[in-house]
């Protein structure tokens, strides 16, 4: 079975004003809500490519509620822990630029992390969790490394997707596949990442001090590197116009993981996580299977010498 974890949900709200001026009222041209976060992200990409899986995570309040129906309506499974507060709202807007304002999350009480903990717990053998996004400001930076390291039981493939202190921490449980965008290595590392190389420098450095089996690092329109012990991949994107960049790196998440669900290859499941991140990059929502298939059709790799 396949679980994704959203320990800091959100509903996503889009909101489109191409002639946005501060300090006037601005109306929308169009606005949308998604139920968010990156392990839920990830959850409905994954349902687009066949993938059944189960979202697990904290929600609350009419925002939690709405995650939970806009799920339901799409036929994946949830099995949520109720909090006390609302889940948060982030902004998401749409103008000459992309811009974020991603809201303050809700408060998660110890008797909440103690119900998350009963449930982790009865993952089996063989299961795939992927624990994706920030942490609630509430729980320690070392959440994730607890998960991986302690609340899980032994032989549970764990991916991970998050940034700052809950990476550091969680990188010394050995988790079987992360995706840090170029931004985040940078950030661990404290230097400039820009190009493919630097990437791959650094992205190999990552996967040998942790022993990560699999490292992606995705460069938004520069493509992937893919980093594993024999070898360093670059993979770019296919031609197209950026439509909405949310969700992107969900998307490639969630295409490796299908991909390599089916095939165990690693190097068709990275081709795949670029198709996926790129047709959703190209859309207003999420990519559709069709489209990733084509694009994953058309697509190669880049041996890269470091
Ligand atoms: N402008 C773009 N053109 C083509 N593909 C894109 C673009 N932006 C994002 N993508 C696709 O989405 C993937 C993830 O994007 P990225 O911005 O690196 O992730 P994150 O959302 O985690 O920061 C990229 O590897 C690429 O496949
Ligand atoms: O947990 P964080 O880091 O605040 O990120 C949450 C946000 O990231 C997203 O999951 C999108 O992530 P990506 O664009 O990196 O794929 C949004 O749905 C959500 O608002």
């Amino acid at each position: 079975m396949i679980y994704t974890l959203t320990l800091n949900p959100a509903v996503d709200y889009i909101v489109r004003v191409s002639d946005f001026e501060l300090g006037r009222i601005n109306r929308s041209e169009t606005d949308v809500k998604y139920p968010g976060g990156k392990g839920i992200n990830v959850s409905r990409v994954l349902n687009r490519l066949g993938q059944d899986n189960t979202a697990l995570g904290f929600v609350g309040g009419f925002t939690g509620r709405f995650i939970e129906d806009s799920l339901a309506a799409e036929n994946i499974r949830t099995d949520f822990v109720s909090v006390a507060g609302d889940t948060r709202l982030n902004i998401k807007l749409k103008t000459l630029e992309e811009t974020e304002i991603n809201g303050q999350s809700t408060h998660i009480s110890a008797a909440n992390m103690g119900a998350l903990k009963e449930k982790l717990a009865l993952l089996k053998k063989g299961d795939t969790l992927i624990l994706a996004g920030s942490l609630p400001e509430t729980v320690s930076p070392g959440t994730y490394y607890d998960i991986i390291h302690t609340w899980v039981p032994k032989d549970i493939r764990c991916f991970l997707d998050t940034n700052g202190d809950a990476l550091f921490e969680a990188l010394r449980a050995r988790p079987f596949f992360i995706k840090p965008n170029h931004h985040e290595l940078a950030e661990l590392y404290n230097v400039p990442i820009a190009s493919p190389e630097q990437a791959a420098f650094y992205g190999k450095k990552l996967q040998t001090e942790y022993s990560v089996p699999h490292v992606l690092v995705s460069m938004a329109s520069q493509g992937v590197l893919y980093i594993h012990e024999e070898e360093i991949v670059h993979i770019q994107p296919p031609r197209g116009t950026l439509v909405n960049s949310v969700g992107a790196g969900d998307s490639t998440v969630a295409g490796f993981l299908a991909k390599y669900e089916k095939t165990n290859d690693p190097k068709e499941a990275a081709i795949y996580a670029v198709a996926a991140g790129s047709a959703s990059a190209f859309s207003e929502g999420f990519c559709t299977k069709a489209e990733v298939d084509r694009y994953s059709n058309n697509m190669q790799c880049e041996r890269i010498n470091i």
